[in-house]
C-alpha cells in the first residue's frame, strides 16, 4: 500500500504524521512499526494519525502510535505538531483547535511567534491512577509531593531509586540526577519502563534542577526509547518539582532537542500548560508491505 506523509518534529522528538480525515488506513500494529523504524522505514518515535471530528464541538480526534507499534494515551509534543499540521494543511482555519485524544480532549493554540500552547489537564498525582503499584513501600513526603523508593537490579546489583509518579494522560517516573549528561539513562530505562510496578510499563524521567524555573531532562520513552525531548515528561517532571517544593510555578525544560517552557499553579484544579515549537521537516510517500 502506497501512502502519503509529513514528517515533523516537536523539539526533536519525531513524528510520521498520517491524513485519515476523508479516509481511514487502518494500518497494523507492524506497519505503524514499519513507518517508525529509521533503516527500513520513514523513522520517528511515535506515529500521530489525524481523524476528522468525533463530536459537536470538536474539531478533530488523533491517535498516537508508539515506535513499538503500541497506541498510547498522550503525546505533549504531538499535539503541537498536530496543531501546527492541521492548520499549514488547511484543515481548519482556528487558532485554538479541539482535538479528542485518548485521553481526553486537548485544546492546542497557535501563537503569533509561531510556538503551540497546549492545555495539557490536571496532573495526576494519585499513584493507583497513574497506574503505579505502591503496596508495602513508604513514600518520602517532601513539601506537598512524595517519592517511592523504587528498587531494581542492575547487572546483579541492587539499586533502590527515589522516584515520583504521575500521569499526563500517560505513565511517567521522575527521578532527580545531579547531572543529565551522566545519567544512567540507557541502562536504567528499559528497566524502569518495564518495571513490574508498573502494570502499563511507564516513562522513565531523569531531571537535573539547574534553578527554581529552569530543568534539564532526558526521557526514556515507553515503547520508543530515548527521545530527543519528551512533552508529557516535561510537563510529569515539573509537575513533580513544583510538589516537591523544588521548582517555581514556571519553568524552562532544556532536552537534547530543545525547550520547553511549561506552567503551572500546583494546584489540584489548575491545568497545566506547556509550550514550544512544532515544525514540518518534509512530506512523501512510502510503500508499506501488507505483512509489515
Ligand atoms: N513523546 C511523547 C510521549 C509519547 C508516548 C509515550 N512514549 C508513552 O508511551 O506514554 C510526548 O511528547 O509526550
Amino acid at each position: 500500500m502506497k501512502i502519503h506523509f509529513t514528517k515533523m518534529q516537536g523539539a526533536g522528538n519525531d513524528f510520521v504524521v498520517l491524513d485519515e480525515t476523508r479516509s481511514r488506513l487502518n494500518l497494523t500494529a507492524g506497519q505503524y512499526r514499519y513507518l517508525a523504524d529509521r533503516h527500513f522505514g520513514v523513522g520517528a518515535d511515535q506515529i500521530l494519525t489525524v481523524r476528522p471530528s468525533p463530536a459537536e464541538g470538536i474539531d478533530f480526534e488523533y491517535v498516537i502510535h508508539n515506535a513499538d507499534g503500541g497506541e498510547v494515551g498522550q503525546c505533549g509534543n504531538g499535539s503541537r505538531c498536530f496543531a501546527r499540521y492541521v492548520r499549514d494543511k488547511g484543515l481548519t482555519d482556528k487558532d485554538t483547535i479541539r482535538v479528542q485524544t485518548l485521553s481526553g480532549v486537548l485544546s492546542p493554540k497557535l501563537n503569533a511567534d509561531g510556538r503551540v500552547t497546549v492545555d495539557m489537564g490536571v496532573p495526576v498525582l494519585d499513584e493507583p491512577r497513574v497506574p503505579f503499584d505502591a503496596t508495602a513501600l513508604t513514600p518520602t513526603v517532601q513539601g506537598n509531593g512524595r517519592t517511592w523508593p523504587l528498587a531494581f537490579d542492575v547487572q546483579g546489583a541492587p539499586v533502590t531509586v527515589p522516584v515520583a509518579v504521575v500521569s499526563m494522560g500517560n505513565p511517567h517516573a521522575v527521578q532527580l540526577v545531579d547531572n543529565v549528561d551522566t545519567a544512567p539513562v540507557l541502562l536504567w530505562g528499559p528497566l524502569i519502563e518495564s518495571h513490574a510496578r508498573f502494570p502499563e510499563r511507564v516513562n522513565a524521567g531523569f531531571m537535573q534542577i539547574v534553578g527554581r524555573g529552569h530543568v534539564r531532562l532526558r526521557v526514556f520513552e515507553r515503547g520508543t526509547g530515548e527521545t530527543l525531548a519528551c512533552g508529557s515528561g516535561a510537563c510529569a517532571a515539573v509537575a513533580a518539582g513544583i510538589r516537591l517544593g523544588l521548582l517555581d510555578s514556571e519553568v524552562h525544560v532544556d532536552m537534547h532537542g530543545g525547550r520547553l517552557t511549561i506552567a503551572w499553579s500546583g494546584q489540584d484544579s489548575d491545568s497545566l500548560f506547556m509550550t514550544g515549537p512544532a515544525t514540518t521537516v518534509f512530506e512523501g510517500q512510502i510503500d508499506i508491505p501488507d505483512a509489515a
